[in-house]
């Protein structure tokens, strides 16, 4: 029988800086993400004071043969995770494998949970808690009675107890939590009825990926000055985005072990019974379905990409590369047309090594709290939850929209759009938005039911052969409106009036109009095309929030009900333009 002895690994953060960040956290909403954050950070309490041992019954392979066995295990079953941990110092990327091996052996435990009576897998995962357990606080365990569905377990312990004993700052609670999480997996069928809340989709989620986030950032370490809790959030929503991708891409393989794991909720907002589902029946429903969760896991990533900074830079390049291979799947789910039912999505060797360069520039480009922001992103993860998932339906109606619905019993195109944005605008939750402040700021259009005929700089920009990437920005102020077209180096913009109507649920928009192009340093003011006319128009501001708005814009004075659909949503960065300098 092999003796390992478990060194305890010393705490280095300091507890007062601990505390105060754990202060900030616990002002913000209660979350059961932060209580966990709240859990793994406050580890220290939960070492005891001496080394101890763990038994291993199997013959006497070295530290090195334990960690080999685990970055094998990493190359056969995560392809994409691998990939990203060959651009990690040594070091870390064995730390990563014996973690990822770990959580592996869990896996084994539920896949295997099938074919076993429920007694026993409960007691393999028992048997992993205790082990667990001795690895994190030195009882020793037997190894004899510890048969689990994984051969390797004995082996991934011992390099995960070298891990704990060598990475200060590990905590026991998020692989805890994992158990946990993995427990109810084995409760079959698997159904959620929400997405938030107790037993919620978004639990299980970070039970099972999340907490693989707050696992691996005492390895990959934090930028200097940051403490674990600042990239705790953002880790958890890795984690999150993660798992989500792969239950959207394996709605069929899971469904076919009556498993689903898409909310009962969501199923219900968009139409799509459970036989149906189980049919494999991709019809518009089912893809407006699939790319509104594909807009939720977005949100996830984004969250997660602005967080990539606050780790220490040798980490960045890898957590960036793993986030945008499996970000990729997502879209592979979108040019598989949404069927998750009989295909699987999957990343190719040929588009990993493409992503490189672009995910290289934007892991050394993002500083702390930076970094590929999307200028674009409407914050979903702030929304409450029913509302959240409207959202994300228009979001994924503006998506289809641009692709081209072009079944046959596909809607007529903007159709989708409109019917999402009317759900939304009945739930308009700015009062009085014409007058509102929340209107001001910078926009950008998302979409239009005139489609880009509003610019038709914009229009010959976007059917150039070039890459000129035309983009439209208004910039609304208290009594003006300046519509911005940016295009190849060059801004157009075109200023106008602005008051709002009695019932203040309407901008009057109306001369003096002026038309300014910008070129460089150059500005040149421009007489108005009299094309356009001097008259004024009539926005109806139907929703305003934060960062999405949805008005219908019509000649004055008549029912501008009837006018084109715009929707715009907030720009955070501000963009240059004319004698605007970011
Ligand atoms: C962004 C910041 C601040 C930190 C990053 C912290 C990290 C690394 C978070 C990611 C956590 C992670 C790797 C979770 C695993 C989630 C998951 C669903 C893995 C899929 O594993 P498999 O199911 O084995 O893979 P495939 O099914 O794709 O082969």
């Amino acid at each position: 029988m092999l003796e390992v002895l478990l060194p305890l690994p010393q705490s280095c953060i300091a507890e007062h800086t601990r505390r105060s960040k754990l202060q900030l956290l616990s002002s913000r909403r209660h979350h059961f993400v932060q209580r966990a954050i709240r859990e793994a950070s406050s580890k220290a309490s939960y070492k005891t004071k001496h080394r101890s041992r763990i038994s291993c019954s199997s013959a006497s392979p070295s530290i090195e043969d334990c960690y080999a066995r685990c970055r094998e295990i990493t190359a056969e079953y995560a392809k994409s995770f691998y990939f990203a941990t060959l651009f990690q110092p040594q070091e870390e990327a064995r730390a990563i494998h014996a973690l990822y091996a770990w959580c592996r052996t869990l896996d084994e435990v539920v896949d295997a949970a099938a074919d076993e009576a429920p007694e026993n897998v409960q007691a393999q995962l028992q048997f992993q808690r205790e082990s667990l357990e001795a690895i994190f606080s030195g009882v020793e365990i037997g190894v004899a009675e510890t048969a689990t569905s994984c051969p390797d377990v004995c082996l991934i312990n011992r390099a995960l107890a070298d891990t704990v004993t060598r990475i200060p700052d590990m905590s026991i609670s998020p692989f805890l939590d994992m158990i946990k999480g993995m427990e109810s997996d084995t409760d079959r069928p698997v159904r959620y009825e929400a997405f938030q809340g107790v037993g919620g989709l978004e639990e299980y989620a970070y039970r099972v990926a999340g907490t693989v986030g707050l696992m691996t950032i005492p390895v990959l370490g934090t930028e200097e000055g940051v403490a674990f809790e600042e990239a705790a959030e953002p880790g958890v929503a890795l984690g999150i985005a993660l798992q989500l991708t792969n239950i959207l891409r394996d709605v069929g393989e899971d469904a076919r072990r009556d498993r689903i794991y898409l909310p009962a909720e969501d199923l219900r907002l968009f139409g799509v019974t459970e036989e149906k589902l189980k049919a494999g029946g991709i019809d518009p429903a089912w893809r407006l379905l699939m790319e509104s969760e594909i807009q939720l896991a977005l949100a996830f990533y984004r969250k997660a990409e602005l967080g990539v900074g606050t780790l220490a830079p040798a980490a960045r390049l890898p957590v960036q590369l793993a986030l945008n291979l499996y970000r990729e799947i997502l879209y592979g789910v979108r040019s598989n047309g949404y069927d998750n039912y009989l295909q699987r999505a999957f990343t190719s060797k040929a588009q990993k090594l493409q992503l490189l360069p672009l995910v290289w520039w934007r892991s050394t480009a993002g500083s702390a709290g930076g970094g590929g922001r999307d200028p674009m992103a409407v914050e979903l993860l702030s929304k409450p939850p029913l509302h959240r998932m409207r959202i994300a339906a228009l979001l994924a109606a503006i998506e289809l929209d641009a692709a081209g619905w072009d079944g046959p019993d596909d809607p007529p195109r903007g159709s989708t759009v409109e019917a999402a944005a009317a759900q939304l605008v009945e739930h308009n939750p700015t009062m009085e938005p014409a007058a509102s402040s929340a209107l001001q700021g910078e926009w950008t259009l998302l979409w239009s039911s005139r489609g880009s005929d509003f610019s038709r700089l914009q229009q010959r920009a976007a059917s150039s052969p070039l890459p000129l990437h035309p983009r439209s920005i208004q910039l609304v102020e208290a009594s003006a409106v300046k519509n911005i077209v940016q295009v190849a180096g060059m801004q157009i913009v075109i200023t106008a009036t602005t008051r709002c109507a009695e019932d203040e649920m309407k901008t009057i928009v109306g001369p003096p109009y002026t038309f300014e192009l910008f070129v460089g340093p150059l500005s040149f003011t421009l007489p108005f095309p009299d094309e356009f006319g001097q008259e004024r128009t009539c926005v109806e501001q139907l929703y305003v929030d934060h960062d999405l708005r949805i008005s219908r814009v019509g000649a004055y004075g008549e029912k501008t009900t009837a006018g084109s659909w715009f929707i715009h949503s907030r720009i955070e960065q501000t963009p240059n333009y004319g004698n605007k300098k970011s």
